[in-house]
């Protein structure tokens, strides 16, 4: 049986799109488009015998390759994963091969999530779960997760880190504790920053030895949100940290690069960001009782989705390669009108047509500004300065 470089049977290539690939981008070999076509059929049902246990969603793992191969799971760590979004990202990618560890600060919240996530599992007595006590905040800690990642792991480096840790406190700027400033760039930029730094210093010192069964790319993903591309009255506490997290994933993006160039063998380091607009969780709960009125009436346009929709929308967007995913269609239309530098991240034709689409959505934009701030002021008006309805008890005007 003849066997490629990548240790599959050479007769199951999608001869179609594999050796076009192939044909346009040689330089590229750990191109995640190598993986093969989506509808190709010798890769989509891998023979029994190989499997070690049952491969559920081998089709799209098989696209992007980030959670596993046959036989293969690969490491996904996540931070936040012990409840919201970060909890449902970690019980679906359980139920594709991958192994998980989650990190955050409460113990016994990371125990109830590890039983919940391990449900999900597909392959059950292979699979490892793990789960790390940590506050992201403190760059150190960071470095602790990623060193005790690595010994969890038989000396090697998780292949994707999904940064999910996060916290909102949505208020207007006039009446927000100063403190909270600088606790929101924290909790949602610098936690990522942190992580996403030792994941990559892990990554370059730690060499990976030549075998099939190695990752093509590695993978840091980030959690960003509508308003790191839009923001609306209240949010402005929250909305620069993941306007923040935006800017980083572009810039570590673009230094990638380097690492491709340098160590052609090692496997490409890819950044990616989803953005989500509101999420039905316990924290979305929360944030509304502090959340200015005026604020909510703006939200109105927005139609929350489950953790379970956002997370499934942006595997859907990561496994199709993306690197900035918008999980609903509010979230789309302003990631589109806003990409410039960053339309080139999917290469030139995609960027083209997203910066056609992206003038239209301005254009758009323009309208809905105005009419925006048409509603703020006129709620001033209405109701005065606290941005709380008149009567609601938070009403000090
Ligand atoms: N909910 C929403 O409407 C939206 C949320 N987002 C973003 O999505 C992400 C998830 O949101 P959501 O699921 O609602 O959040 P949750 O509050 O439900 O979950 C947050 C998770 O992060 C952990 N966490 C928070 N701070 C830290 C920290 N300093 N160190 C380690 N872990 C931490 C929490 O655990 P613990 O507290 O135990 O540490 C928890 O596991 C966040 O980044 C959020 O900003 C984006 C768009 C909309
Ligand atoms: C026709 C086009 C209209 C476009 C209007 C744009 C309206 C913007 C709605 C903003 C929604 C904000 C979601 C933020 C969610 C979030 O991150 C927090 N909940 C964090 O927890």
């Amino acid at each position: 049986m003849e066997v490629d470089e990548e240790g599959v049977k050479t007769g199951d290539r999608c001869s179609r799109l594999y050796y076009l690939v192939k044909l346009f981008r040689p330089s590229n070999p750990y191109s995640s488009l190598r993986t093969c076509c989506f509808r190709c059929p010798g890769l989509a049902k891998p023979k029994p015998k190989r499997q070690r246990f049952e491969y559920a969603g081998a089709q799209s793992t098989q696209v992007g390759d980030h959670w596993g191969i046959p036989g293969v799971c690969r490491v996904v760590l996540i931070t936040g994963g012990s409840r919201g979004m970060g909890l449902e990202v970690a019980r679906q990618l359980a139920g594709r091969n991958a192994y998980i560890v989650i990190v955050a600060r409460d113990a016994k919240r990371l125990e109830e999530a590890l039983v919940c996530i391990k449900e999900k599992a597909v392959g059950r007595r292979f699979q490892r779960f793990h789960a790390i006590n940590a506050d992201l905040t403190d760059p150190n800690a960071a470095q602790r997760v990623m060193r005790e990642v690595v010994e969890w792991n038989g000396g090697k480096p998780p292949d994707v880190v999904w940064c999910c840790a996060g916290s909102a406190h949505p208020t207007l700027f006039a009446d927000t504790p100063a403190e909270e400033f600088k606790a929101q760039m924290e909790s949602n930029y610098l936690s990522a920053a942190y992580i996403a730094q030792a994941a990559l210093q892990t990554w370059l010192r730690i060499p990976t030895p030549p075998s099939p069964s190695n990752p093509k790319a590695r993978h840091i993903i980030l959690t960003g949100s509508t308003v790191s591309f839009y923001s609306i009255a209240g949010y402005s506490p929250y909305s620069p940290s993941k306007a923040a997290l935006r800017s980083l994933a572009d810039s570590i993006s673009r230094e990638v690069h380097l690492y491709a160039g340098a160590n052609p063998k090692e496997p490409e380091i890819k950044v990616h960001t989803v953005f989500a607009a509101s999420i039905l969780t316990d924290s979305y709960e929360r944030e509304n009782l502090i959340k200015a009125d005026v604020t909510k009436k703006l939200e109105e346009a927005d139609k929350s989705q489950t953790a379970e929709a956002v997370a499934r929308k942006s595997i859907v967007g990561l496994e199709r390669g993306y690197e900035f995913v918008a999980t609903d269609f509010l979230t789309k239309l302003v990631m589109t009108a806003n990409m410039g530098g960053s339309s080139g991240r999917g290469g030139f034709w995609r960027g083209l047509g997203l910066w056609v689409v992206g003038c239209v959505m301005s254009l758009l934009l323009l309208v809905v500004r105005g009419g925006q701030d048409r509603v703020v002021r006129n709620w001033g008006r209405v109701h005065g300065a606290s941005g709380f309805k008149k009567g609601s008890g938070r009403n000090a005007g």
